[in-house]
């Protein structure tokens, strides 16, 4: 028996089934884990390649949020991994296509922690219009410093929203129920919520808004999107937030736009390169800019918080991991961010001599009826399946399959040249 067959027997004993989960992933996806019979390995910080790599090797469920790269490097070591759970909404720091390639689905959260973000983003508008960052650390210091000169009211202020999908949309509405005007660029013609306004140029946004706030995900065209040319644009005393990617704004544009006065502030909550936990280490190590932004006044700076409250971290704690064990369990693909979406109905009972197969192959011409040919020897109940790119994910319940025959069957698949990852389940 190979060690991959074994891994795959039916009916897989859960508590085989190893998972490392980083980053502090919240309690409430480790209990539904747990209450499957998985083996749960937590740690609460993220892991540098080494020794990701080392703990890679023996696991076939990663868990992690932002800060662990799943590079092909990294995946290239994970030879039992079939799914990744990005306890988060982005998914930026995975190689999904490597992944797919491979035949290890992605799933992710792709709204529960938006409205933390929107309501952190409100703070922000309110702190920087008032310049509570910096009277609070006057205070601290000692310092009594009475001022209104360049402070502001935000009622009839125009919010500049870049990316108007989940968060960007939340905030909209935030920001008019607080009197402000909104106006919005994305590269997709999109339904505005309230009376807030698409416009049609990212120059647009930038020379009509009074707060620009960036809410995009990291993407080749939207590396340094904000940079010199988008700070000139920009009004006079205006204000930029960004707690979307830290690769989204050109930070050494910022610190001299800032110290120019033609930004009057700024809220960071995302950096080109963060550190993997919690410590003294902040951006010094990782960016060499960062003791110019620290002097400047006026700017927010947050370690990654956007998502981080206990609503968000719970609800997303639930979400990805009732897709990992769907995915686990079941073979179930809804929500992959990098596989087709294919589903069939579990079954109720327990029928005696019924598996489910799931192949994820290379979408080329001929599969099927190989696929086909070997499937049936037995009675195919159900089968479905979808492609997305350059891979297919079949799925197919099939009855009268002895026991004996199951291995027969795993290996038959395994032996097809279109093969990525067959699995045999239930
Ligand atoms: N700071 C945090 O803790 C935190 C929390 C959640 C999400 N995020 C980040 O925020 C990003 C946005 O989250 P979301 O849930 O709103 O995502 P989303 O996918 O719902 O919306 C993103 C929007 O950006 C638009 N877009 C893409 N490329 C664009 C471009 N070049 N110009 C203009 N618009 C463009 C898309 O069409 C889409 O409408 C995530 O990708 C993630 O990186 C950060
Ligand atoms: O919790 C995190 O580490 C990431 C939060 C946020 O950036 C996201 O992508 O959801």
């Amino acid at each position: 028996m190979t060690g991959a067959f074994a891994k795959q027997l039916k009916p897989f004993a859960t508590r085989d089934i190893k998972i490392l989960l980083l980053e502090n992933v919240n309690q409430t996806g480790r209990d539904i884990l747990a209450k499957q019979g998985y083996q749960v390995d937590f740690l609460k910080s993220s892991l540098g390649e080494d020794e990701l790599i080392e703990k890679i090797r023996d696991v076939h469920v990663i868990g992690i949020r932002s800060k662990t790269k799943l590079t092909a490097q990294v995946l290239r070591e994970a030879k039992n991994l079939i799914v990744i759970g990005c306890f988060c909404i982005g998914t930026n720091q995975v190689d999904l296509n490597y992944a797919a390639q491979h035949g290890i689905a992605v799933f992710n959260s792709p709204f529960s922690n938006s409205r933390s973000v929107a309501e952190l983003v409100i703070g922000e508008i309110i702190s920087l219009a008032r310049q509570l960052g910096d009277r609070s650390n006057e205070m601290h210091r000692g310092t009594w410093n009475k001022v209104s000169s360049k402070c502001w009211e935000i009622r009839g202020k125009t919010l500049g929203i870049i990316g108007y999908g989940h968060i960007g949309s939340q905030l909209s509405v935030l920001a008019e129920a607080m009197g402000m005007s909104v106006i919005y660029y994305d590269t997709v013609n999109l339904m505005a919520l309230g009376i807030a306004k698409q416009v049609p140029t990212l120059e647009a946004l930038l020379t009509g808004a009074d707060f620009v706030t960036c809410h995009v995900p990291e993407l080749p065209e939207t590396m340094k999107m904000i940079g010199p040319e988008q700070f000139r644009l920009m009004k006079d005393g205006s204000y930029l937030i960004n707690a979307s990617r830290g690769s989204v704004v050109d930070i050494p544009a910022l610190i001299d736009a800032m110290r120019s006065n033609k930004i009057a502030g700024a809220a960071l909550d995302v950096y080109p390169a963060e550190p993997g936990g919690n410590g003294d280490y902040f951006l010094n190590d990782l960016n060499p800019w960062a003791e110019d932004l620290r002097s400047l006044k006026n700017i927010i700076l947050t370690p990654h918080i956007g998502g981080s409250t206990e609503e968000a971290q719970s609800a997303i704690g639930i979400e990805v991991s009732e897709a990992l064990v769907r995915y686990v369990n079941e073979g179930t693909t809804l929500g992959s961010v990098n596989m087709p979406e294919v589903n069939l109905r579990s079954l109720t009972v327990e029928e005696p001599n019924h598996v489910r197969v799931v192949y994820v192959h290379h979408n080329v011409p001929g599969v099927l009826r190989k696929v086909n040919e070997i499937l049936g020897d037995h009675n195919v109940d159900k089968q479905t399946t979808d492609s997305r790119g350059e891979v297919a994910y079949l799925m197919a319940d099939i009855s009268n399959v002895n026991t004996h025959e199951i291995k027969d069957l795993y290996e038959s698949l395994e032996r097809l040249s279109s093969r990525i990852m067959t699995r045999v389940l239930y």
